[in-house]
C-alpha cells in the first residue's frame, strides 16, 4: 500500500524585511538624506536644511527612524543584500519549501536593479537560480530533482508569459491544491543556472519598459520568476515527492505623473501600476492589523499582482520583502511612505510547511488528511472566536491607565481608516480614467472597423481590430465591476470611519480629562483631515493634467484641419468661446516666461518648473519660505511682467500674486533688498475677498506701495472682481487654505496665501490666461482695468504628495 505522511507541521514565521538604499545618482541632483546605523536601522533626515535644533528636540522636523532586518547602504552590492538576507531561505526551496522575495519601491529607487542586476553586480535572481543548482549538484541523497521555471509580466492588469514569443492573454486561476495558478503558463524544465539565466534574459527584452523623467529604463509591468523544484525521494518514502517553489518578483514602480512627466499611454501604464501597488498596500495594510488585532479583510482579489502574491504575503511561503529606496532629498515622501510599509509588513505573519505529496494516494490516505485538516480549522476557529470576544469586550474592561493608549490605538486605526480611503479613492478614480481611455479606444476601433469594412469586409484586418475590441471591452467590463467593488469597500470603510469616531467621543465624555483628551483628538483629527485634503489637491491636479491633454489634442486637431490661429481666434470669438490654457505656438496672446535656471539659492527641479510649451507638471520649486530667487523676463513688452514667486511650504500650496505696475522683477536678494518698486499686492483665499482679508489681517494695511490711494482701491477693486468671479465660482471648499505674512527689514509685507491659484483664473476675464503653475501674465480685454494695463502676474507652486 503507498505510504503518506500526515501534512508536515506549520510553523508561523514573519515577513523579513530588508531595506536597500541605491547610490545617489547624476540624476538626482541632490543631498544624500539617508544614514544607516547598524546594518538595522535607517534614519531619514529632513530634507529642509533650515530646521535647526530647537525644530528637532521640539519634534518639528520631518527626521524618521525605522528599524528593520536588515539595512543596506548606498556601498551594499547585491550579493551582500543575498548573502545576509536571503540565502538560507533560497536552500529551503530544495527541501519542500516554498519562498518569495519582492523589492518594493518607488519608480527608480533600484528594484530591478537589485532583482535582476547588472554584469558584474548580478541580482537575487541571478544569484538565488545559482544557489539552486549549486545545492542540487551538491546533494548526496541520490534523490532525483526536476526543476522548471516559469517568467510572467503582469501589465496593465492583463498576465502575459515572458517565455513564449508573442504571448496572449492570461487568466488567473483557484486550484484547490496548488492555490493561485495562471492558466497556460509555460514552465519550462531547466538543467542548469546558465539555461534559466538565458530565459531571463529572453525574458527581460520582451518586459514593457519605458522612459520616464524618473528613470531612464522604468519597468511598466510587474514581472515573476517562478522556479519550482521537484525531489522524488527514492530511498526513504520511495512513493513521496517534495515540491518547493521560488517566486522571485520585481515590482513596476509607484510614481506620481507629474514627476514621470507622462501623458498618454504612459499616464495609463502608471495608472494601472498604481493601482496594482495600491492593492498591494492595501493587503500589506489589512495583514499588518490582522496580526495586531486579529481580523480584518484582506482584499487580494483587487488586483492580479496581490492575487499571483496572495501565497507570498499570507500562506505557505518564507517571504522576504526588498524595500529599495533612493537617498536623494527629492524622494523624500517616497522613501519614508515605502519605508512606512515596510515597517508595516514586518508584522504580516506566513505559515511555512513542507510540500509534501505521494505519487500514488489512497483513498483511505486523503481520509486522514481530511480529518487532520478539520481539526486544525476547527482549533483556528476556537481561537478566532476567543479573539472576537476580546476585541468586542476591549472599550468595556479598560483602565483608567491605558485610556490614553486605547485612545492612541483608535487614532491609529482612524488614521489607517481614512489612509485605507485614501487608496480606495484614488484606485477608484484611476479605474475611471483607464475606463475612459478604454471607450475612446472603442471608439476608434469602432471607426476603424467600420472604415476597414469597406474596403475589405471581414479580412484579416478587420479581425485584428475585432479582437482588440473584445479585449476593450472585457477590460471596461472588469473595471466596472472592480469599481462596484471599490465603492462598496469604500462604503464600509466610511462606516467604519464613524463607529471610531462614536468611540472617541464616547471615550471624551466618560473621561476625567476631557479637555485635555478633547484637544488632542482634534489635532489628531486635524492631521488625518490635512492628509485628505492633499489628496483631493492631487485628485484635483490629476483631473486638470487629463483636461489639458485632451485639450491639447484638441487643438492640435483643430491647427491640423488647416485653419490658422487667427482664424480660429475669431472663429471661437464668434462663439463666444474664451480661449484659455495651453496653445500648441504660443502666439496666441500668451507670453510664457522662463525662469533662469540661475534661480538663486534654494532647491529648484528644472523638470517641474520649465514651461516650454509641454503640459504643464506640477511645480515643485522646493524654496523654503521667503528664500531669495532671480527671476529673468523673456520679454519686456508692456504686459508680460515677471512671474513673483513666493515660498512653498510643506504641505501647502503657495502663491504669491502681485498688481506690478512694471515689468520689472520685484524680488529680494540675500541683501535684503527689493528689485524695482517692491512688491504691492492684494491677497485673497477663496472664501475671503481682498477687501475682507485686508480688514481681517492688519499687516496688509502696513505694505508699501508706489500707488496712490485711489489707485491702489482701484486695484483692490480688480483683485475684489476676479475673486468675485472666479473664485467664488469654484469648489471654495477644496481650494486652499491659510496665509502667511513676514516683513522685510524695509518694514514691507511679504505676504503668501494658500490656494489653489490656477484653478482660481481659469476662465475668468483674461484674455489667453494659461493655465498651469507657471503662468506668469496675462493680457487685459477688461474695461475697468487700470490703465497700465498690467494684470496680476502670478506664479504658483503646488506641492501636493500621495503615494499609495
Ligand atoms: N545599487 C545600485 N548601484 C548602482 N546603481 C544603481 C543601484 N540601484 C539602482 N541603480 C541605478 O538607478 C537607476 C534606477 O534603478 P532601477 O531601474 O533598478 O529602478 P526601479 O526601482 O526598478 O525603477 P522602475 O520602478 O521605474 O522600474 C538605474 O540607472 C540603476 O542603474
Amino acid at each position: 500500500m503507498p505510504s503518506i505522511r500526515a501534512p508536515a507541521a506549520k510553523r508561523t514565521t514573519t515577513l523579513t524585511v530588508a531595506v536597500k538604499c541605491r547610490p545617489l545618482t547624476e540624476r538626482d541632483r541632490g543631498r544624500n538624506i539617508i544614514r544607516v546605523h547598524n546594518d538595522k536601522e535607517v534614519l531619514v533626515l529632513d530634507p529642509d536644511l533650515s530646521k535647526d535644533y530647537l525644530d528637532r528636540i521640539q519634534n518639528r522636523t520631518k527626521e524618521r527612524r525605522y528599524n528593520f532586518d536588515y539595512v543596506f547602504a548606498p556601498i551594499s552590492t547585491n550579493l551582500d543584500v543575498y548573502q545576509r538576507s536571503i540565502h538560507s531561505t533560497i536552500a529551503g526551496v530544495i527541501q519542500g519549501l516554498n519562498a518569495t522575495v519582492f523589492a518594493y519601491g518607488s519608480t527608480g529607487s533600484g528594484k530591478t536593479y537589485t532583482m535582476v542586476g547588472t554584469q558584474d553586480d548580478p541580482g537575487l535572481m541571478v544569484l538565488s537560480l545559482k544557489t539552486i543548482f549549486d545545492l542540487i549538484k551538491k546533494d548526496n541523497s541520490c534523490d532525483q530533482f526536476e526543476v522548471t521555471c516559469s517568467y510572467l509580466e503582469v501589465y496593465n492588469e492583463v498576465i502575459y508569459d515572458l517565455l513564449e514569443r508573442s504571448s496572449g492573454h492570461l487568466e488567473l486561476r483557484e486550484d484547490p491544491e496548488q492555490g493561485i495558478i495562471v492558466a497556460g503558463l509555460r514552465c519550462i524544465k531547466v538543467n542548469s543556472a546558465d539555461k534559466i539565466l538565458e530565459l531571463l534574459n529572453l525574458g527581460n527584452s520582451r518586459r514593457k519598459t519605458e522612459s520616464t523623467e524618473a528613470n531612464e529604463t522604468s519597468s511598466r509591468s510587474h514581472a515573476v520568476l517562478g522556479i519550482n523544484v521537484t525531489r522524488k525521494q527514492s530511498k526513504k518514502y520511495p512513493n513521496q515527492v517534495i515540491r518547493g517553489k521560488l517566486s522571485l518578483v520585481d515590482l513596476a514602480g509607484s510614481e506620481r505623473a507629474s514627476e514621470t512627466n507622462s501623458g498618454g499611454k504612459k499616464l495609463r501604464d502608471g495608472a494601472n501600476i498604481n493601482r496594482s501597488l495600491l492593492a498591494l498596500a492595501n493587503c500589506i495594510n489589512a495583514l499588518g492589523k490582522q496580526q495586531k488585532k486579529g481580523l480584518a479583510y484582506v482584499p487580494y482579489r483587487n488586483s492580479k499582482l496581490t492575487r499571483i502574491l496572495k501565497d507570498g504575503l499570507s500562506g505557505n511561503s518564507q517571504t522576504i520583502m526588498i524595500a529599495t529606496v533612493s537617498p536623494a532629498d527629492s524622494q523624500y515622501h517616497h522613501t519614508v511612505n515605502t519605508l512606512k510599509y515596510a515597517d508595516r509588513a514586518k508584522e504580516i505573519r506566513t505559515h511555512i510547511q513542507k510540500n509534501i505529496g505521494t505519487i500514488n494516494t489512497h483513498v483511505s490516505d486523503y481520509q486522514r488528511m481530511i480529518d487532520t485538516l478539520q481539526n486544525e480549522v476547527s482549533q483556528l476557529r476556537k481561537e478566532l472566536s476567543e479573539k472576537e470576544s476580546q476585541l468586542s469586550a476591549k472599550p468595556a474592561e479598560k483602565s483608567v491607565d491605558d485610556e490614553m493608549s486605547w485612545l492612541d490605538g483608535l487614532s491609529q486605526e482612524t488614521s489607517e481608516n481614512v489612509q485605507e480611503r485614501i487608496n480606495l479613492q484614488k484606485a477608484l478614480f484611476e479605474l475611471e480614467e483607464t475606463n475612459l481611455h478604454n471607450r475612446t479606444e472603442l471608439q476608434q476601433l469602432d471607426d476603424a472597423i467600420a472604415k476597414q469594412q469597406e474596403i475589405e469586409k471581414d479580412g484579416a484586418v478587420v479581425q485584428a481590430l475585432r479582437q482588440r475590441r473584445q479585449v476593450i471591452l472585457d477590460n471596461i467590463r472588469d473595471n466596472d465591476e472592480l469599481g462596484v467593488h471599490y465603492q462598496m469597500e469604500i462604503e464600509a470603510n466610511e462606516k467604519r470611519r464613524y463607529q471610531l469616531q462614536e468611540m472617541i467621543e464616547d471615550a471624551i465624555s466618560n473621561n476625567g480629562n476631557k479637555t485635555y483628551l478633547r484637544v488632542l483628538s482634534q489635532y489628531r483629527l486635524l492631521g488625518i483631515a490635512n492628509t485628505e485634503l492633499q489628496f483631493e489637491m492631487a485628485m484635483r491636479d490629476q483631473i486638470i493634467c487629463s483636461q489639458r491633454e485632451a485639450q491639447r489634442n484638441m487643438w492640435n486637431l483643430l491647427l491640423s484641419l488647416g485653419l490658422d490661429e487667427k482664424q480660429l481666434l475669431e472663429l471661437t470669438e464668434k462663439q463666444g468661446i474664451t480661449i484659455e490654457d495651453y496653445m500648441p505656438t504660443p502666439q496666441v496672446g500668451v507670453r510664457y516666461y522662463q525662469p533662469s535656471l540661475d534661480m538663486g539659492c534654494g532647491r529648484y527641479s528644472p523638470s517641474s518648473c520649465s514651461t516650454n510649451n509641454k503640459l504643464h507638471t506640477r511645480a515643485r520649486c522646493g524654496f523654503p519660505q521667503h528664500q531669495n530667487l532671480s527671476v529673468r523676463s523673456l520679454s519686456k513688452d508692456n504686459w508680460t511682467v515677471p512671474g513673483t514667486y513666493c515660498g512653498e511650504e510643506h504641505h501647502s500650496s503657495y502663491y504669491y500674486m502681485s498688481l506690478n505696475h512694471s515689468p520689472a522683477a520685484y524680488m529680494r536678494l540675500s541683501s535684503q533688498h527689493w528689485f524695482g518698486n517692491g512688491p504691492n499686492s492684494q491677497y485673497c483665499t477663496p472664501d475671503r475677498s481682498p477687501l475682507y482679508l485686508r480688514n481681517s489681517f492688519p499687516q496688509m494695511r502696513t505694505m508699501v506701495s508706489p500707488y496712490s490711494n485711489s489707485r491702489q482701491e482701484q486695484l483692490l477693486n480688480l483683485s475684489q472682481d476676479i475673486w468675485t468671479n472666479s473664485i467664488s465660482q469654484q469648489n471654495q471648499a477644496t481650494l486652499g487654505v491659510g496665509m502667511h505674512t513676514s516683513q522685510d527689514t524695509q518694514g514691507r509685507t511679504n505676504m503668501t496665501c494658500a490656494s489653489d491659484m490656477y484653478n482660481v483664473f481659469r476662465n475668468r476675464p483674461f484674455e489667453n490666461i494659461p493655465a498651469g503653475p507657471q503662468l506668469v501674465s496675462a493680457k487685459a480685454n477688461s474695461s475697468n482695468l487700470p490703465e497700465t494695463s498690467q494684470l496680476p502676474s502670478f506664479v504658483t507652486s503646488r506641492k501636493s504628495s500621495f503615494s499609495p
